[in-house]
């Protein structure tokens, strides 16, 4: 089989229909590729999977973590060292930057692989239609993306990925989504012309489906994609955490890379001294560095996002877990989050709100043949609640269908009624969108505007519905799609579509005679028939769910594009303190902030809403799982969704819920806080005693004619610092951290790590003091071994005092004790000697730990005097 790329773009055998060419070229057929065709293709292209979305390898993992800006100045300060041959220094430099980067790699590629498992579980799916063998009829169901291969018909409707280039067989209304490949940025028209010119009847792999519904035929699959070797893994601002992190990180390597050089200048002019006190000067900067911040970060939110994921909440990005522990704001649609989106008819009236069959039989015809022409993959909840409930339409025969979208909110269909020999236009959707199109006065628009807002005030959904009659088609075609908004509408049931489908039909010759006599003056407009309401019963978990996260200090805001007083009542019946309610279309930054509800918003108001919301200040999540909800889903700082979510919805979120359920966002609001919470800790905890021990040890470089302590011992005690700290990863987290949103915020830790840094210099020269009147006597070994101890005890006391709880988890416990213990017996042991370390009398520990004992009992004071240690960065 040939199978080149682009297939179809102006092939057409015997110059005919090139929907023909294509698929005899790609040996398929409208009715599709049979099961053992479709096996074989598998075996001889691969799988359906772009290069792109391949996991990153080992090798370039490890080279990505040395990119890291920590371990460039490490190895920067490692290299001085070893050009001065201080090899110790080079030595442990080395170790340290192996280890880090080992970890890190190690923990990225467990977080990944894991990550990308749980992705297995909401990978996309596409419906093929496939025969079990040559005799039988076709079949559609629903398989793996990656299991497509060219040939393979397909269907596609609102909110699908493209899995794979493919040529239009049939296609109706269809807009697609396609920036990322071409850079337009609206959603461009496609049709699946007979005789195409340009490109409009082909999609290619990773654009979407904006609206419409279509029947296409896979040209080209994996690698073999026409924009396979150009796409890249979608590319995404850095979020809030990644800003965050990165700040922190450089305000430190500047930091590092000041330090040698002031010690170096200082102790020449202090003291004389030349290169000799380059290796303190490095293992004094080294000292700053929080090596394990990479690790401890990936890790403390590998473990939440595993936490979560036995519930069923799968984090597709890990910096989200933080995001939505950060979330202020909660955008959430109506349909299927607070309701349950499954509505039922409850009426059916005129426009003067006087009970009427006639509006629920048209709406009926519209969701018929809006159904049956448009064939889309999923059924519209709506349309089937009307089809349930409503009588036999009678006999009306359906030409032409353009399926609801919810920019326009209208679905048209153009049908052929025998009763009145004319060709009838029926429009349903949302209230404003019809009214707009009817032929009415002022007055009359007015008053079937009160009439629906009284319908919707009940808390039911409310559908207008109109029509317009034409004896011929062509008028009757032109005001579909005038009802349309003009936009490029391609006709479903035309001849040749037909024929593709082997059923050339009566409609279709009656399309084709009803040319000739076209009356201008029939294009005036719809005549509104009345409105049909449904019900959509309320989400039993809704109403708690919304006063937990409320509890939590997350305010809810409710975008929907349904009518605001349906929104309102549906939001008081759950219980929802609803302040305002906003129009979309006439919003102030003002009314915003108020509004509770943000009623008859298109897919771009409610982007628009959460930018504006992002640039008010606060860090906004959106739940939503339509179609409609992508471009808010994609500027929101978090796209929450179920995985029943439409497939772009589904790519664009970052965390994705088993159900659409409210219960399901707080679970990961607070993962996302605890994981939070605990690189807060570490952060303050790591950075305030390197900045505290730097300062020290410059004071005491200065004041000392000799070092303070060995550069071998700065770098092993910060090996065993790094180490310890890897259980913040691990830690409990405070109850006060769960309450509020919490966010990483540099200036706050910063502040923080500048306190208690000084505090922490201050105990060291404390202990300077001490060691300089009880130990310097027993020379400069037993001075350095005191204020290693010194440091490792102290550390040992604020891992588990400078923290928001005094509650204190394993891990953290056994790495405080083992820090503790090591510091202690070390110089004790066969090891000393390697270290430069020396066994203390006993009245030496004795006043070591009177020192610590004091520190522990200040650090406790201030919190309680302070609460500083609690309060939140
Ligand atoms: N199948 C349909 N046919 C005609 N009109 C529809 C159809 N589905 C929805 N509508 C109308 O369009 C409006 C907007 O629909 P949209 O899907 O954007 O939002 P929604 O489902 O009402 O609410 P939410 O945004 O909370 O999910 C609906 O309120 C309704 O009036």
């Amino acid at each position: 089989m040939v199978c080149p790329r682009n297939i179809g773009v102006a092939w057409a055998p015997e110059g005919g229909d090139t929907r023909f060419g294509a698929l005899r070229l790609l040996e398929s057929g409208p009715r599709g590729l049979t099961e053992a065709q479709a096996e074989r293709r598998l075996l001889a292209h691969g799988e359906n999977v772009v290069p792109a979305h391949r996991p990153v390898s080992w090798p370039r993992r490890l080279a990505r973590s040395l990119r890291d800006p920590f371990t460039m100045v490490l190895l920067a300060l490692g290299v001085v060292s070893a050009l001065i041959a201080s090899w110790g220094t080079a030595g442990v430099i080395v170790l340290l930057v192996a280890a880090s980067c080992l970890l890190r790699s190690n923990g990225e590629h467990r977080a990944d692989r894991s990550t990308a498992a749980l992705r297995e579980l909401v990978a996309s799916t596409v419906t093929v239609r496939r025969r079990p063998d040559e005799e039988a009829g076709p079949r559609e169901r629903e398989i793996p993306v990656d299991e497509l291969v060219p040939g393979d018909v397909i269907k596609l409707g609102p909110g699908d990925v493209v899995p794979a280039d493919v040529r239009l067989l049939r296609a109706s209304g269809l807009t697609v989504h396609q920036a990322a490949l071409t850079g337009e940025s609206e959603p461009v028209p496609k049709q699946a012309h007979d005789l195409p010119e340009g490109t409009d009847h082909l999609l290619w792999q990773g654009s979407s489906v904006a609206s419409g519904t279509a029947t296409a035929v896979v040209t080209a699959t994996g690698a073999a994609t026409l924009y396979a070797g150009a796409q890249q893994a979608p590319a995404r601002k850095p979020s809030a955490f990644d800003r965050s992190v990165n700040g922190i990180s450089w305000i430190l390597v500047r930091v590092m890379l000041v330090i040698p050089p002031v010690a170096l200048v200082a102790n020449a002019l202090l003291h004389g001294k030349g290169l000799e006190a380059l290796p303190f000067a490095v293992a004094v900067a080294v000292g700053l560095t929080p090596e394990m911040l990479p690790v401890v970060v990936t890790t403390a939110l590998a473990r939440g996002a595993a936490l979560l994921a036995g519930d069923g909440v799968i984090v597709k990005r890990l910096p989200a877990l933080h995001d939505v522990g950060a979330i202020d704001v909660l955008c959430v649609d109506k349909t299927g989050t607070l309701t349950q989106d499954r509505p039922v008819l409850s009426g059916s009236v005129g426009p003067d709100g006087r009970a009427d069959p006639a509006a629920l039989r048209w709406a009926a015809v519209n969701s018929f043949w809006t159904l049956h022409l448009t064939d889309p993959p999923t059924p519209d909840p709506l349309d089937e609640a009307i089809l349930d409930a409503a009588p036999d339409p009678g006999d009306v025969e359906g030409l032409r269908a353009t399926p609801f979208d919810p920019t326009r909110k209208l679905s048209c269909a153009l049908v052929r009624t025998d009763e009145a020999a004319a060709y009838v236009v029926v429009v349903k959707g949302a209230v404003e969108a019809v009214l707009d199109r009817c032929a009415m006065s002022e007055a009359e628009r007015a008053r079937a505007a009160e009439v629906a807002r009284a319908l919707a005030g009940a808390g039911a959904r409310v559908l207008a519905v109109a029509t317009a009659e034409s004896t011929t088609v062509r008028t009757a075609e032109r005001m579909a799609e005038h009802a349309v908004s003009g936009t490029a509408e391609e006709a479903v049931s035309s001849t040749a579509e037909r024929m593709l489908e082997g059923r050339a039909g009566r409609a279709a010759g009656r399309a084709g005679e009803g040319t000739r006599d076209h009356r201008p003056d029939e294009e005036r407009g719809l005549r509104l028939v009345g409105f049909v309401t449904l019900v959509d019963a309320l989400s039993p978990e809704a109403a708690d769910a919304l006063a937990v996260l409320a509890g939590r200090g997350i305010a809810v805001k409710v975008l929907t594009g349904d009518h605001p007083a349906t929104a309102a009542r549906v939001c008081r019946d759950l219980g929802l303190k609803v302040e305002a309610v906003a129009d979309a279309a006439s919003l102030t930054p003002r009314a915003l902030e108020r509004a509770t509800v943000i009623a008859r918003c298109t897919p771009e108001d409610k982007a628009r809403v959460v930018t504006a919301l992002r640039e008010a200040g606060h860090t906004v999540g959106f739940l939503g799982d339509g179609s409609n909800d992508r471009p808010a889903m994609r500027v929101a700082d978090v796209g929450i969704c179920p995985r029943s979510a439409v497939d772009v919805t589904r790519e664009a979120a970052d965390i994705v819920l088993a159900a659409k359920d409210l219960t399901a966002v707080d679970q990961a609001v607070l993962a996302g806080r605890r994981s939070t919470g605990n690189i807060i800790t570490y952060l303050r905890i790591a950075l305030s005693s390197n900045v505290g021990n730097v300062i020290a040890m410059l004071a005491a470089g200065l004041a000392f004619p000799f070092l303070p302590m060995l550069p071998i011992q700065v770098l092993l005690q910060n090996v065993c610092f790094d180490a310890a700290q890897l259980s913040f990863a691990f830690d409990r987290a405070a109850p006060a951290t769960l309450r509020r949103p919490l966010r990483l915020r540099p200036n706050g830790i910063v502040r923080f790590i500048v306190g208690f840094g000084v505090l922490n210099a201050l105990v060291d020269l404390a202990t300077f003091a001490v060691l300089t009147w009880g130990v310097r006597a027993a020379g400069r070994p037993a001075f350095h071994t005191g204020w290693f101890i010194e440091n490792l005890l102290t550390q040992a006391v604020v891992m588990l005092l400078l923290r928001p709880t005094i509650q204190v988890s394993r891990p953290l416990g056994l790495a405080a004790g083992a820090l503790a213990v090591v510091g202690l017996l070390l110089p004790l042991s066969p090891l000393a000697g390697v270290f430069g370390l020396v066994a203390l009398p006993a009245a030496s520990h004795a006043w070591l730990l009177l020192v610590v004992v004091l520190y522990g009992g200040g650090l406790l004071a201030i919190n309680r005097r302070t609460g500083w240690i609690a309060e939140r960065s």
